[in-house]
């Protein structure tokens, strides 16, 4: 059944080590077809390398495993909860890309600093808020989907006009018009989290007190310039 989509899924899939977004297995992409209301997604664990399109799991909105032998990503809760919620969605992904990991692991937004973001997110990628301990102790993945959703409604932002989100302590979550696209803004918003730090480094090139002294010292260094290369004369 849906061979042609768990093939695609499958492709969407092996695109997340291509690009660098995921180390071993981590990470995972899905896809619905809205007619038939089925989502095909990465089967868990299973490493990209070895992954075929019979691997891919199809389950329903609720969860139930559809066909597939494997079991099907542990983050599909957090998937099919944006399935519910965003009909205007057709396919999600989630990784534990670098830079964006760094920021939500900060608690941060990844702010609009520039036109590569805003080519794509119509603003800041938010970062949602830490989770309550019955939140984490419970069905975590459906509660990560339950925050991201209400993170949106709060703030009042179209999922669409900004597909991607940063859940705190954990990593990023994108989506699109397909898996495909969601790959798309889940590279987008890896280098948007790399430029934004960056250029939050340059901007505020404060110097501490420590590095004040540290530099002091080498600037008044006794021997002058160039000492580091053999004693000057
Ligand atoms: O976020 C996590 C684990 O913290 C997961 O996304 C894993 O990175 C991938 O899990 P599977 O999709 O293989 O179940």
């Amino acid at each position: 059944m849906l061979e042609e989509l768990k093939q695609k899924v499958l492709e969407a899939n092996l695109l997340l080590p291509q690009h660098g977004l995921v180390t071993f297995t981590w990470g995972n992409v899905s896809e619905i077809d809205r007619e038939k209301e089925i989502v095909a997604i990465k089967p868990s664990g299973v490493e990209y390398s070895k992954m075929t399109a019979e691997d891919i799991v199809l389950v329903d909105l609720e969860g139930n495993i559809l066909e597939g032998e494997l079991r099907p990503s542990s983050d599909v809760d957090t998937h099919l909860e944006f399935y519910r919620n965003w009909p205007g969605i057709g396919g999600v992904v989630h990784t534990h890309s670098t830079w964006a990991t760094g920021f939500a692991q900060a608690g941060k937004d990844i702010i609009a600093l520039g036109t590569t973001q805003a080519d794509y997110f119509d603003g800041a990628i938010p970062c949602t808020r830490f989770m309550t301990d019955e939140e984490i102790k419970g069905s975590y993945e459906l509660e990560t989907g339950k925050v991201i959703v209400e993170e949106f409604q709060k703030r009042e932002i179209d999922p669409e006009r900004v597909p991607g989100a940063l859940v705190h302590s954990h990593g990023p979550f994108t989506w699109g018009s397909d898996g495909f696209n969601a790959v798309h803004n889940a590279v987008v918003l890896e280098e948007c989290a790399k430029m934004n730090a960056i250029a939050m480094l340059v901007k505020n090139p404060e110097i501490g007190s420590m590095q004040q002294t540290l530099l002091e010292k080498h600037f008044n260094r006794k021997h002058g310039p160039g000492a580091y290369y053999g004693q000057s004369k």
